[in-house]
């Protein structure tokens, strides 16, 4: 199989590369060359002016900055501090989980589980009471569908990539043309902006109402400009190995130059969070529930797991999740054989450079196919079978590292790997713990049908189970 093709995306050059050779040297090795992100649609999805400020749209020692701030938002302690917020979510899932046991009726848990993660966003991220699980007309959720429902226009975006030349006029045209669009028919993340700006007002001005969720986490980071620029490519890395260093701890700075994430940063930050982290997590946990619907034997042994550890009467907290390892390795499985973020993994090459025998020129992007490397049999054994075992750690140590790339590779990868992990496991161990997942006459056997969405992939039909009581 050839290692390294190439494509235009209008006249954006975009390289695929599935040599792991390469894409270490790209992703950790020289990834202060490709710290880009390639700009897909020129000028942004949303040329909204507080939006580009997100982490995704930085690159260079900005993006390093940023990163270097935020990172600790999403260590170990701080997931700690949080799963009570997850917890409770969960709570309320489980309740409506327990009506439908009584009922007896099939029902879509994707859907639950879209509700549950977008109430967790909300609730950390924005640091509003949200209720979208039990309230379909929670304004937060109305929100929500309008930022993902944004429009723009289509043709002036077709030319702009033909004719990125031509970007200093069109591009203006483009904003006008939003602008007066948003205006006369929505203003998407607009409300959301304006929530979580009186949030921060409120908790600046009074500090009973410190929360430990990821916004105050993002208030209170800070760090000295100088010791920015000694983070470390691991530090950067969020990772479940190496926990990385709580730069924002109370230390001592003396008459260092400080830096904080202003503002405008962390309002952005927050709709980001919530682009990133809803869509994604839910998928993970659909299609994790898919293959357990459809493997009683892997539900009953993670049941068997939790039964272990807790006992009768043992609690499920955060220490007691990560004692599931049978349950962390059908987790990881899962997600190599559905990595629900597809299109994501990409950077852009900030110099011309020499990758083995080819010449990158400066601006070209490049693509890890990271379905492919799912699914490769030079890579893995069976890769359409579903094995935890691969996940063992006698066998991880052999993975490649760059082969396995749910959430990417590198100091840039998925800043929140570890609270989605969190939030994925605590579900399904609280929902295992009561009930057995089984098969309803909607219910899909084997393969599921799925489409490919702008970045993520989803299942068509939902999730359809039955659930009874254990
Ligand atoms: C199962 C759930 C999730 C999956 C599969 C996932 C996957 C990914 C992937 C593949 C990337 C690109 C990494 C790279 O280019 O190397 C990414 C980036 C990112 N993810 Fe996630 N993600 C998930 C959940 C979350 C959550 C919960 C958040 C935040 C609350 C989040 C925030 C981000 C951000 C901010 C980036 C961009 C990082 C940067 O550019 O520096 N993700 N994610």
């Amino acid at each position: 199989m050839e290692k390294i093709c190439g494509f235009y995306y209008g006249r954006l050059p975009i390289i695929i590369i599935s040599d792991l050779d390469l894409l270490k040297q790209i992703q950790i090795k020289d990834f202060q060359k490709f710290t880009g992100r390639p700009m897909l649609i020129p000028g942004g999805a949303q040329p909204v002016n507080e939006l580009k400020s997100q982490l995704t749209l930085q690159r260079g020692e900005h993006w390093k900055e940023v990163r270097s701030l935020l990172t600790p938002t999403f260590s170990s302690s701080k997931m700690r501090q949080m799963t009570p917020i997850m917890q409770k979510a969960i709570g309320i899932l489980m309740e409506k989980i327990d009506e439908k046991a009584q009922t007896e009726e099939d029902f879509d848990i994707y859907e639950m589980y879209q509700e549950l993660t977008t109430d967790v966003i909300g609730q950390t991220a924005f640091g509003i009471q949200t209720n979208v699980q039990q309230n379909p007309e929670d304004p937060f959720l109305t929100n929500c569908r309008a930022i993902f429902n944004i429009q723009t226009s289509e043709f002036l975006i077709f030319l702009l990539m033909c004719f990125p030349e031509l970007y200093n006029i069109l591009y203006p045209i483009r904003k006008l043309v939003d602008v007066i669009w948003h205006q006369i028919f929505s203003t998407p993340g607009r409300s959301l902006i304006e929530g979580v700006t009186k949030v921060i007002e409120e908790r600046r001005k009074n500090p009973a109402l410190r929360r430990a969720d990821l916004l105050q986490m993002m208030l209170d980071a800070r760090m000295a400009r100088e010791d920015i620029q000694n983070v470390t490519a691991k530090q950067l890395t969020a990772g479940e190995d190496e926990p990385t260093e709580d730069v924002s701890k109370d230390k001592k700075y003396g008459k260092k130059q400080m830096k904080f994430v202003t503002d405008t940063e962390i309002k952005a930050n927050s709709i980001l969070f919530l682009l990133a982290g809803y869509e994604t997590t839910s998928t993970a946990l659909g299609f994790t529930t898919h293959i357990l619907v459809n493997r009683q034997d892997v539900q009953e042994r993670i049941r068997e797991e939790i039964n272990d550890v807790l006992g009768q009467d043992g609690v499920l907290d955060y220490n007691t999740v990560n004692e599931l390892r049978y349950l962390d390795q059908v987790f990881s499985e899962s997600l190599r054989v559905y990595p629900p973020v597809i299109t994501f993994i990409n950077r852009v090459a900030d110099e011309d450079c020499q990758l083995g025998d080819f010449k990158i020129p400066k601006d070209t992007a490049i693509q890890v196919p990271v379905w492919q490397l799912h699914h490769d049999p030079e890579i893995w054994s069976e890769p359409y079978e579903f094995k935890p075992e691969r996940f063992l750690p006698e066998n991880k140590k052999d993975i490649h590292p760059m082969a396995y790339q749910p959430f990417g590779s590198g100091p840039r990868n998925c800043i929140g790997m570890r609270m989605a992990q969190l939030e994925a496991k605590l579900a399904l161990a609280r929902i295992l713990r009561s009930y057995k997942l089984v098969p309803s006459e909607k219910t899909e056997i084997g393969e599921i049908q799925y489409n490919v969405k702008f970045l993520t992939i989803g299942p068509v039909h939902g999730i359809h189970v039955k659930v009874v009581p254990v």
